[in-house]
């Protein structure tokens, strides 16, 4: 039985699916705040990793335990499944009614965020610059991701325009008290996260944190970005011009960097 996890019986169920390096650790953290929400701590990689989803919905929920008698909504994030080919049918056919959450931010930063991350992994690595005027560029993964709509099409498939919310990723650092307050009311929540329960914080580069222990992301979260060439910008502007007129399209937002 899925609630013999001392689960109550009108628990549901939120996941942040993406996108990665769009902020959705921050989202998480934030939301975690909520007296109604539980969350996972690590990303479950339930829904797209064969020997995970054979665990079963009974181990996806003890994942995510209760603390709280107030808590009765579960969120997990794990991005890569906005972009795994098998996630949207799985979570369509174990959690038909599982609300889902998409944070997008500005593809290029994106990139260069995705870049970054994997820079730091390599001693020796291309720049940014170097890395994007290869001709193949739009065939690197950190590229492509940025493509949203490509993926969000087959989300589309399987579950309706209304079990979806999307967050914008820029907004979400510059007024996250905004973005939360989309994301409470979407969940059906009352909204008790506020403006005050923020602050910025110089030492992370303005990034912002919550005013409690601990409340800012790690060191590996708002990491400092290169500058890059006019011409890369521009040579990705254009590769994303189609992508994001197309996301625009399918999920009828109109964030500022759209
Ligand atoms: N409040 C706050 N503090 C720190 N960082 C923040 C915050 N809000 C959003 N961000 C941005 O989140 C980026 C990392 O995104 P994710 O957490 O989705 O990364 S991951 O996919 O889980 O690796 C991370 O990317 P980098 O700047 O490249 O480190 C940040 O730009």
């Amino acid at each position: 039985e899925i609630f013999s996890n001392n689960h109550p019986k009108n628990l549901s169920q939120a996941i942040i699916v993406g996108v990665k390096k769009c902020g959705t650790r921050a989202l998480l953290k934030f939301l975690s705040i909520h007296p109604a929400i539980a969350v996972a701590s690590t990303e479950l990689h339930f829904f797209d990793s064969y020997t995970n989803f054979q665990h079963g919905l009974q181990w996806y929920r003890a994942q995510i335990p209760i603390n709280r008698s107030s808590q009765h909504i579960i969120i997990e994030k794990t991005p890569s499944y906005f972009i795994n080919k098998s996630t949207p049918l799985r979570i369509a056919r174990l959690l038909p009614d599982a609300q889902l959450i998409i944070i997008i931010r500005d593809p290029i930063t994106r990139a260069i965020s995705d870049y970054v991350q994997l820079r730091n992994r390599h001693r020796f690595y291309p720049s940014f610059d170097d890395w994007i005027s290869s001709s193949n560029f739009t065939q690197r993964t950190p590229v492509k991701i940025g493509c949203y709509a490509q993926y969000l099409r087959r989300w589309l498939k399987y579950f309706p325009r209304n079990q979806m919310h999307f967050v914008d990723g820029e907004n979400l650092i510059h007024r996250p008290w905004e973005e939360l307050e989309h994301v409470q009311t979407f969940l059906n929540l009352p909204v008790r996260i506020h403006r005050e329960d923020f602050y910025f914080n110089p030492n992370k580069y303005g990034f912002p944190c919550l005013r409690q222990t601990n409340g800012c992301l790690g060191l590996n979260k708002g990491r400092r970005h290169p500058v890059i060439a006019n011409q890369t910008r521009n040579k990705l502007n254009d590769f994303y011009l189609t992508c994001n007129a197309e996301l625009k399209r399918l999920a009828q937002i109109d964030f500022s960097w759209i």
